[in-house]
């Protein structure tokens, strides 16, 4: 079997390790626009992403690894489209309870722990050494950074992008297309499309459609 790669930036290179490690293909590559024909820890970069749909009869699997939330569901939808088999990446050192339902294109990074009766999304990032208690409900696109804390029985909304160290306490309900800053700590509910910062986090701003990152 052989695997794709979009995207062989920074989180690309990550993700292709956590691919490699799960030793379930036999041939790793990455398309990227702007790195084609460079080698990247071993993996060479054999063409931009609109080669993806030529490159269907001779591969089986394919995988976003771009961190722009809006980006990653663009390509993962034309994946889907495609019919390319996308998988669920888990890094070995992760923990996740059995009772767990991770949907396709989700990578979860090193070091992430999630609890018991969660649900991810798809195409989400779970970064490296975030937390999720149990009973959480993660939507699609949704990007929980490095650090990050979830209490249990916490709604996310699609495309959320919750960043470096945030913490949200339990019971929490967090919408669609929202940004929650660096170190924000999350007490209240947070509606659709807003930026919060803080301790605790309060509203800033008011995302546009399609502003999120
Ligand atoms: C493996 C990896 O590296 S994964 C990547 C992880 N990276 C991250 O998590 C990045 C985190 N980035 C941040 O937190 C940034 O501050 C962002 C994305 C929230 C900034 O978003 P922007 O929309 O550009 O916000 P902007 O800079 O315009 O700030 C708006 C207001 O919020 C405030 N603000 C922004 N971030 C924070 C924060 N983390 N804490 C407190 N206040 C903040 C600003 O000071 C500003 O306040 P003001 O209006 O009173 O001056």
């Amino acid at each position: 079997m052989k695997l794709l790669i979009l995207g062989a930036g920074g989180h690309g290179k990550v993700v292709s390790e956590i691919a490699l490690l799960m030793k379930k293909w036999d041939d790793i590559y990455f398309l990227d626009d702007n790195k084609v024909g460079q080698e990247i820890n071993g993996i060479k970069v054999i063409g931009t992403l609109d080669k993806i749909k030529e490159l269907r009869k001779e591969f089986t699997h394919a995988f976003v690894s771009i961190g722009d939330n809006m980006k990653r569901v663009e390509w993962f939808k034309y994946l889907e489209e495609m019919n390319y088999e996308i998988p669920v990446l888990i890094h070995p050192s992760s923990i996740i309870s059995n009772n767990v339902k991770i949907n396709k294109g989700t990578v979860i990074m090193p070091g992430s722990i999630i609890n018991t009766n969660t649900v991810i999304g798809k195409a989400c990032i779970i970064n490296t050494n975030a937390s999720i208690d149990h009973d959480c409900q993660i939507g699609d696109g949704v990007h929980i950074s490095p650090g990050v804390t979830i209490g249990g029985s916490v709604n996310i909304g699609d495309n959320t992008w919750v960043c470096i160290g945030a913490t949200i306490i339990n019971n929490i309900n967090i919408g669609k297309n929202c940004i929650i800053a660096a170190g924000s700590t999350v007490i209240r509910d947070v509606p659709d499309n807003v930026m919060i910062a803080g301790v605790p986090g309060e509203i800033k701003k008011i995302i546009k459609l399609n502003e999120t990152r």
